[in-house]
């Protein structure tokens, strides 16, 4: 079985704009998939689908099996995780610790298992030390790594991570892949930062328009010069696939 599964996505915005024109996406459980596309792609709004944050206008979206309907969203919203760009659109709490015991807190955890919950997924993404301090108070790097405990205290089965490298040092940038490896059981990668997609997925899906423009392994969408170059994407400046990918089977 898919740990997701989407068949024939549309979305349509109440304005009428056509974000989402048909997509059909299959992820097997384990899978680390990069969703790259050009800004307005429709990479956010497929995003929001994954956990039941927008209703399709067209089509469905299975994970692991259970497609996304009203009766389903307390589920999904379990097995789906989604870590946003900005902390402040996650970090509320008054403690890093309460932050992450939020989600277990709403599914009922009480006491030492939720406290075990919290402490595990502080440690999976180290930050043990921090959690009795304000969230407010953590660097762009540590409170990126705080969503992410926050996300994997409630074990989902998918963690959707939406650009996870901006604004991190080279440092953070290494800790966060590092984690990221060791942690998402089924990863969703949506990003600009093509060498980020490389490190981390083994596959890549162009997003365009609304249509998935094209779906393989990553190494071989990005040596495809022509195809990046039609959906506005681009290595950086100086940047060898071949450097990389030698230096990542070393
Ligand atoms: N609430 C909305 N109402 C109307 N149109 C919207 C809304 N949100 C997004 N759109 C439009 O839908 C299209 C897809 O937007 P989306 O944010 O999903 O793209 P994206 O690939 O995530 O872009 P970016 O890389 O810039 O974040 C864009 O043309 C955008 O303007």
């Amino acid at each position: 079985m898919s740990a997701l599964d989407i068949k024939g996505l549309e979305h349509v915005y109440p304005d009428g704009h056509r974000a989402l024109d048909g997509v059909d996406l299959q992820v097997g459980e384990g899978e680390r998939v990069a969703i790259l596309g050009p800004n307005g792609a429709g990479k956010t709004t497929l995003m929001l689908h994954l956990a039941g944050l927008l209703t399709a206008t067209e089509g469905e979206v299975s994970v692991g099996g259970v497609r996304i309907a009203k009766k389903t969203l307390a589920e999904i919203r379990r097995r789906v995780g989604i870590v946003f760009q900005s902390p402040d659109d996650q970090l509320f709490m008054p403690t890093v610790a309460d932050d992450v015991g939020f989600g277990p807190a709403n599914l009922g955890l009480r006491g030492p298992e939720l406290a075990a919950r919290v402490e595990a997924a502080l440690a999976d993404v180290g930050l043990s030390d921090l959690a009795d301090r304000p969230p407010h108070h953590l660097s762009v790097g540590q409170q990126r790594r705080a969503a992410l405990a926050g996300v994997l205290a409630m074990r989902p089965d998918i963690v959707v991570c939406d650009e996870p490298s901006a604004n991190l040092d080279p440092a953070s940038r290494r800790d966060l892949a590092r984690i990221l490896h060791a942690t998402a059981p089924t990863l969703m990668l949506v990003t600009h930062d093509l060498p980020y997609a490389l490190q981390l997925c083994e596959r890549a899906v162009i997003l365009d328009a609304g249509r998935v423009a094209a779906d393989g392994p990553t190494p071989e969408i990005l040596a495809d010069t022509e195809l990046l170059q039609r959906h506005r994407l681009e290595l950086p400046f100086g940047f060898s696939l071949e450097t990389a990918l030698a230096a990542m089977r070393a």
